[in-house]
């Protein structure tokens, strides 16, 4: 078994590719649009995976633009998506300048979260950093425990 994707459902694709392709950094690898079902799925990929997703073998966000408007609210039990960036202070600066909320700023240097334009959480782990000690699960992650 291998992980395929997350898909999201978003509201306006031009915001949704400005966020996760402009300021984010992932890369659309392919998409589809079904006149039949009324909608356009788009697959994003993260540079460091995307030459993978010619094969179908990448971990994927998969965006869902329905053409008729729908309403898109609760799914509390959806948490975030996490990817592992570069210079999180740099990524987080030019998110904001972007006017993106940044809801957990990178104030440790390890975690940040922010939010799509569609209200989903992006947790970002700075790449060689590990968890800061005062952090709960820090300890399990640090310890190579998960
Ligand atoms: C291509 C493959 O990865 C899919 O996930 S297609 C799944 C399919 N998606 C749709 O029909 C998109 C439009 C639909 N109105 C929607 O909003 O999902 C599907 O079965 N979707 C149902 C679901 O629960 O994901
Ligand atoms: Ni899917």
């Amino acid at each position: 078994m291998q992980f395929l994707h997350t898909m999201v459902r978003i509201r306006d694709i031009d915001a949704s590719l400005r966020f996760y392709c402009d300021l984010l950094g992932l890369q659309e690898v392919r998409r589809k649009e079904s006149e039949k079902g009324r909608f356009t799925l788009i697959f994003l990929a993260a540079p460091e995976d995307a030459e993978r997703s010619e094969r179908l073998t990448a971990p994927e966000l998969e965006l869902t633009y329905n053409w008729d408007p729908e309403e898109y609210d609760g799914g509390r039990n959806f948490g975030h998506l996490a990817y592992r960036v570069d210079d999180i202070y740099a990524l987080c600066d030019k998110l904001q300048q972007a006017g993106v909320t940044i809801n957990r700023p990178p104030r440790d240097g390890h975690m940040a979260f922010v939010k799509s334009p569609d209200g989903i959480s992006i947790e970002l782990l700075q790449k060689g950093e590990a968890l800061p000690a005062q952090e709960p699960w820090a300890s399990m992650e640090n310890s190579g425990s998960w």
